[in-house]
């Protein structure tokens, strides 16, 4: 029998005791699942039972506390066990993906470790059968070669050599085959995962997480972890398996999924990426978006922009000076010098602008206006503004309250001689009491309540109040414009998107926040889409958190950004323990569409991308729009009858995708994808670029890729977005003078190398 021969015996060997484990603590499981399901039916029964009359009777009230503890205790084991049942059904089919032998120093027995998504032990023997891939000695397998390697034990570093590394595939659970490799992570497995179809939900990548990536993942040393990748790179998913091992190592940094909260661009891409962590064993953390912050904070009383809609609004700006307009305007209040004249302005309304008055009640000053103005500045406490003018205005009622009395007993002779009341004395006195009283909260109100709209808009209605604050401040050139704009804009009660964040913060500021207090880790995906502003915002919002923060700035839109944007992020979070990591290989196109966008990008920045060959993009040009269409509906359905499962019909704004929907959805099944709705779904697809970020299809299909649609900066990123978006294929389409940023000599349009 030769090596190979021997090896799969032992491997089959090693498969069918590692599976009669996992059925086995299966089964252990599945027994302690039911045995405490029953108990925790008792214990709910028994609760009621027991303590069910006793709702008034105070000295029982301690017992049925005591129920309510066992009751939640026995609940959370319950859920712990059936975590472990799921855990165990997951592993069944695929134990292990991975194998390293290793010698630790000191230490004459070689190990083989075997790794996989879980640990498996047996817990007779405590023998570890697998070890879960975020176990600190499984990063070996991801960062080593063969030779020297060492791992962070929570003991210390532990050192030896890895004397073979293995992958396997196994399905089903059989082994179908298993190929030793020398190097990190085998290409060929990789190879073979990329060159699958994409799927609606983002799949997790632990058989072929990178060295770098790894890095990022089991980073513990840092608060804020910044990570600049190029598209494709797997920044998202880096996130999410961080999000994992981050969880896997709860005990020690007592973490659950509630203390994580990931910040990401729209609702559609939160449901893309919602799998990844059930998929890995785990629960689901806080997803939210920055529109759904600002919609919170600030619900029904003012009317804020999605930041969809300002992208749209901006991408459909024909003129170049309504464009410049609104991007400059975003640019400007999302920049730190405008932190700086917010600031000023809260100062002016604390020792100027609060309306004081001075404090009558029944003809009788209770504080005059600068007595109130004194007390305030003067007592500062630490505390936010609004919480100061709150005690105040709690002060002011408490010492009201003992003249309320002495007020009624001198309305009710008024009342008494008034026509009409003379048999409801004391009831009418009350009620004018009562209005009496409302009046005064009122009055009290208008100083001691701020409203945050109006003071904004004060900034904008009083250019002079404006520049006094601006004072010495870089402002952009069309200044005046912006305030007008602006200040009409407020004026309607619309707030426009570039206006959510600097809102926000004056609230943050003079409010305080104590909203998300149980979050602990945030992730910020998309770094380039928020400013400075943005992060002051999140400092005011999360506090004691450590952040990941993941972003690329070419893949900005509304402005043209460089590397500088993270010394932004590190100044404005103002966070000490920093790391900021690069990702410079694509995993998602093939080579060909990768080099491809990156001519479209126009820089020949040090990105590199996997080796993986498609056919090249075609970029292929029509006479007339009716042409186009046909041409893009035929190709989508033949690529879709080709075997790709996911063909998106990308185009510049929403409204070129619906005007295009509406020409052929009655020809195709074509679905319109929104932003913030919806979940992606097999077949063909169409929608604006900016929907797709983040996302990814088999197949793209750029409409309208023309001189006058794609011409200037914002558009060229855009295209660089939407054609980053491939996996296997690219086509472009135009009708008219083609974009410049696309290149002058292509292949000819071939339909039959497009066969997959
Ligand atoms: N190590 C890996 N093994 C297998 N697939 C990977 C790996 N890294 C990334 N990928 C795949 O590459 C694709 C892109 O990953 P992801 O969306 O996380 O990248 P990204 O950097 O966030 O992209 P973008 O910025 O362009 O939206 C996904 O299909 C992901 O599964």
């Amino acid at each position: 029998m030769d090596d190979y021969q021997q090896n799969l015996l032992e491997e089959k060997e090693y498969l069918k005791n590692t599976l009669a484990v996992i059925q086995k603590e299966l089964l252990r499981e599945q027994e302690k699942l039911s045995d405490k399901k029953r108990k925790v039916i008792e214990s709910r029964r028994d609760m009621w039972e027991n303590t069910g009359h006793s709702g008034r009777d105070f000295t029982r009230l301690t017992e049925m506390n005591q129920y309510l503890l066992d009751v939640n205790h026995q609940t959370g084991s319950y859920y712990n066990t059936l975590q472990q049942v799921e855990k165990y059904k997951k592993i069944i089919d695929k134990p292990y993906f991975g194998r390293f032998d290793f010698k630790e120093d000191g230490c004459d027995l070689v190990e083989p470790i075997y790794l996989g998504l879980h640990t498996a032990i047996d817990s007779a023997t405590q023998q570890v059968h697998v070890y879960d891939w975020r176990a600190p000695i499984s990063s070996i397998f991801y960062r080593y070669e063969l030779g020297r390697a060492a791992y962070q034990a929570p003991s210390g570093v532990v050192s030896g050599d890895v004397q073979r590394k293995r992958q396997y595939k196994i399905h089903g659970p059989e082994l179908v085959y298993f190929f030793d490799c020398n190097i990190l992570i085998n290409d060929e497995i990789l190879q073979e995962i990329l060159s699958q179809n994409a799927s609606a939900k983002m799949k997790n990548i632990v058989e072929t997480i990178q060295k770098e990536q790894d890095t990022i993942i089991r980073d513990r040393e840092n608060d804020l972890l910044i990570v600049q990748g190029v598209a494709g790179s797997g920044k998202t998913s880096v996130a999410l398996h961080r999000i994992a091992f981050l969880l896997y190592d709860g005990l020690k940094s007592n973490l659950a999924s509630h203390n994580i909260l990931i910040l990401s661009p729209n609702a559609l891409f939160n449901k893309y990426i919602s799998q990844v962590l059930p998929d890995l064993g785990e629960e689901n953390v806080v997803q939210t978006t920055f529109d759904d912050i600002a919609g919170d904070f600030f619900a029904g009383s003012v009317q804020l922009e999605t930041r969809s809609s300002h992208l749209e609004a901006i991408i459909q700006n024909q003129t170049e000076s309504e464009r410049n307009e609104r991007t400059d305007a975003y640019q400007f209040k999302g920049s730190r010098a405008f932190v700086t004249l917010l600031e000023r302005l809260i100062w002016h309304y604390e020792h100027r602008l609060i309306p004081f008055q001075d404090v009558y009640y029944d003809g009788v000053v209770v504080e005059t206006r600068q007595q109130l103005k004194n007390r305030f500045l003067n007592d500062k406490a630490g505390m936010p503004m609004a919480i100061r003018l709150a005690r105040m205005e709690k002060t002011i009622l408490d010492k009201i309250h003992p003249m309320q009395k002495e007020r009624l007993k001198k309305l009710e002779p008024i009342v008494a001689k008034s026509e009409g009341h003379e048999l409801e004395i004391k009831p009418f006195s009350r009620l004018l009491s009562m209005k009496e009283a409302k009046t005064f909260r009122e009055r009290l109100r208008t100083f001691s309540r701020i409203n945050y709209h109006r003071l904004y808009q004060q900034l904008f209605l009083q250019p002079t109040l404006f520049f006094s604050l601006a004072r010495d401040l870089n402002l952009p050139r069309d200044i005046e414009r912006i305030i007008s704009a602006t200040a009409e804009a407020l004026k309607k009660g619309q707030v426009r998107y570039e206006d959510c964040a600097p809102l926000l913060y004056l609230k943050l500021r003079i409010e305080g926040s104590h909203f998300f207090s149980d979050i602990k880790q945030v992730v910020i995906d998309e770094a380039q889409d928020y400013t400075p502003m943005h992060y002051e915002v999140f400092k005011i919002l999360f506090k004691d958190v450590k952040y990941t923060v993941l972003g690329d700035f070419h893949q900005s839109l509304e402005r043209q950004v460089d590397g500088s944007i993270y010394d932004d992020v590190v100044q404005s979070l103002g966070i000490a323990k920093i790391i900021k990591l690069f990702l410079r290989k694509g995993y998602r196109s093939s080579y060909e569409i990768n080099r491809f966008a990156r001519h479209v990008l126009g820089t020949d920045e040090d990105s590199l991308a996997f080796q993986r060959h498609e056919a090249e993009p075609h970029v292929v040009s029509f006479p007339t729009i009716g042409e186009m269409d046909e041409a893009v509906l035929e190709e989508a359905t033949s690529f879709i009858r080709q075997g790709f499962s996911s063909v998106a019909i990308i185009c510049k704004s929403q409204r070129q995708a619906e005007q295009v929907y509406h020409r052929l959805s009655s020809k195709a099944p074509l679905r319109l994808v929104h932003p913030h709705e919806g979940t992606l779904e097999k077949g063909i697809l169409i929608m604006s670029a900016y929907t797709a970020k983040g996302l990814e299809f088999d197949v793209v299909l750029l409409y309208g890729a023309d001189k006058k649609t794609y011409g200037n900066d914002l558009d060229r990123r855009l295209m660089y977005v939407a054609c980053t978006r491939a996996l296997h294929r690219l086509h472009i389409y135009h009708s008219g003078e083609k974009s410049p940023f696309l290149p002058t000599q292509t292949e000819p349009f071939n339909a039959d190398s497009m066969q997959k």
